[in-house]
């Protein structure tokens, strides 16, 4: 709790390799300026790095429950979400547009959205951004389906 008692909403967990490392510092630049509490778990530089340890740094911080939502950035988004989505907590979205951000929070209850920087551009991947982080999730019939993504789900009868 802060002086004021007041619960501090925990934050957005951000990552990139070296090639969505520019996406994230504007994500997380907008993020901040609009009073979003951010934990960048980075790369911080243009060195190449490997996007698995990023991925699976921001699953882990999300699973964990450290951070709220993640958001990842590499060339494609490709790989950085096959990296998230390893962890079984973690339903990582590749998104392209705000109409997909929007309907993987309504119908995927996504925790993770990952984004191309080589892929998409800065505006469109913002306004993304923001719809994945205030968008809730619908329930109901799709609630159903979620269930069949967890880990202890089988398709055998
Ligand atoms: O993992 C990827 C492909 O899905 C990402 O786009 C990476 O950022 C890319 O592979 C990095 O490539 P680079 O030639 O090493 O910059």
């Amino acid at each position: 709790m802060n002086p004021a008692n007041t619960p501090i909403a925990p934050p957005v967990a951000l990552g990139a390799d070296h090639a969505g490392v520019a996406l994230k510092a504007a994500i997380r630049e907008a993020l901040e300026a609009a009073g979003h509490p951010v934990m960048d778990l980075g790369t911080h530089g243009t060195d190449s790095v490997d996007y698995p340890d990023f991925g699976a740094a921001v699953a882990s911080a999300v699973a964990e429950g450290r951070a709220a939502f993640g958001v990842l950035v590499c060339g494609t988004g490709i790989g950085i979400s096959i990296a998230a989505n390893r962890n079984p907590a973690i339903r990582c979205a590749l998104v392209h547009d705000v109409t997909g951000a929007r309907l993987t929070r309504q119908h995927n209850d996504a925790n993770v959205i990952a984004l191309g920087a080589r892929m998409t551009g800065v505006e469109v991947a913002l306004d993304a951004v923001r719809t994945f982080l205030t968008t809730p999730f619908e329930g109901g019939r799709h609630g159903r389906r979620v269930q069949k993504l967890s880990p202890g789900w089988s398709a055998s009868p």
